[in-house]
């Protein structure tokens, strides 16, 4: 099946699965798409989007959303599908996830869920996180007897957490862990969380900068309800602006090749049983010079047994995966919509998750 499609045609594009084959539909939109300008976070257009973040207030998801709709009005839900949920009923515009922290490295449950839920990706945010261990005000750190926080808040403090001996309590989010000890009085422990719960809670900073790598960066994605459709008269566009957020060695490698820079875009797949698959599925990106940037695998939860009748050894049973990759190309690129119609050739099952700008900035 071939993806080449007349670029006026190009106004959208979609795979489905059918009874083990995977079809590729190409439809138009009657809605005009999202464009760049949608995610762009000037005060005009964004004031009035409201983004979903699971925690509480002073949840770094809070800071991720605040980062790229600095005016946005900030939904915070209980847990992750709860924010997913708040976008598919239009409670919201957005919601803003975390996906992989540099320390503590992906968030199983989000690539779960982004399969589950039918929204697509359309950015991404990337977020120095700096952890303050906090109390109430008076505690010392030697009465600190236990340490609340988001489970890859305390993996990312674990060198910090093990000096000072304490017991870890996982809790659903930071700023959460602090709300929690402020309004029950507890002056037995702390929390791990951003300067800003400690400031919204009345918690005292015992240590700030507490995590194990001083560069400590979360990426978020966002979602919506509708995709982002690059138009092939954009792919190219890096606004000169933008450059000076990078360093002049890079700044020469985007005008050099601008639309790796400009646009990623993220899959999903599952492959037919066989040796190698996953090696030619790679190479499908390696020959056409694509970049990735990300390969994440999970196990499949309604299938997690691959079952092989192998005529030396019998019944043969394998885990079955998933696949999420993240490549540096936009879907308006050709090379890039080749790359999936040659993946095509290996998966059982293949879907886009989104095309997006890519986030350099930290
Ligand atoms: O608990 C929070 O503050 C969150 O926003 C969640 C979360 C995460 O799930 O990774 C986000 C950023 C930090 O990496 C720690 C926790």
């Amino acid at each position: 099946m071939s993806f080449l499609v007349p670029s006026d045609f190009y106004h959208s594009y979609k795979f489905a699965v059918g009874y083990g084959r995977v079809f590729l539909i190409w439809f138009k939109w009657s809605a005009e798409p999202l464009s760049l300008a949608d995610l762009s976070p000037s005060p005009d257009n964004d004031s009035k989007v409201r983004v979903a973040y699971q925690g509480f207030p002073g949840a770094f998801s809070e800071a991720a959303a605040l980062k790229v709709y600095p005016q946005c009005e900030t939904v915070p839900c209980e847990q992750f599908e709860a924010a997913f949920k708040a976008v598919e009923l239009w409670l919201v515009e957005k919601a803003v996830l975390p996906i992989e922290n540099s320390l503590g490295g992906s968030i199983h449950r989000n690539y779960d869920l982004l399969l589950r839920h039918r929204l697509h990706i359309v950015g991404e945010v990337q977020l120095a996180v700096n952890h303050c261990l906090m109390a109430l005000p008076g505690v010392t750190k030697d009465e600190v007897k236990r340490v609340l926080s988001h489970p890859q808040a305390l993996s990312q403090c674990e060198h910090t957490l093990s000096t000072l001996g304490v017991i870890r309590e996982s809790v659903d989010d930071t700023a959460g862990a602090a709300q929690f000890i402020a309004s029950n009085g507890l002056r037995d422990a702390a929390a791990v969380a951003s300067s800003l719960a400690a400031k919204i809670y009345g918690l005292n900073i015992l240590a700030s900068g507490i995590q194990d790598d001083h560069d400590n960066i979360t990426r978020f994605l966002i979602l919506a309800r509708e995709p982002i459709i690059p138009k092939t008269n954009k792919r190219f566009k890096v606004k000169l602006l933008e450059l000076s957020n990078y360093s002049s060695s890079i700044q020469s490698n985007i005008l050099c090749s601008k639309s790796r820079f400009a646009f990623q875009t993220s899959i999903v797949f599952t492959l037919e049983e066989g040796p190698g698959v996953l090696f030619k599925v790679l190479s499908v990106f390696a020959l056409r010079n694509i970049n990735l940037t990300k390969i994440e695998s999970r196990p499949q939860r309604k299938k997690p047994l691959r079952v092989v009748d192998d005529s030396n050894n019998g019944i043969a049973k394998y885990f079955d995966y998933l696949f999420f990759i993240d490549f540096e190309a936009s879907m308006a690129e050709p090379h890039a919509q080749n790359a999936l119609g040659h993946l095509q050739e290996f998966a059982t099952f293949l879907r886009v998750l989104g095309c997006y700008p890519a986030d350099s900035t930290v």
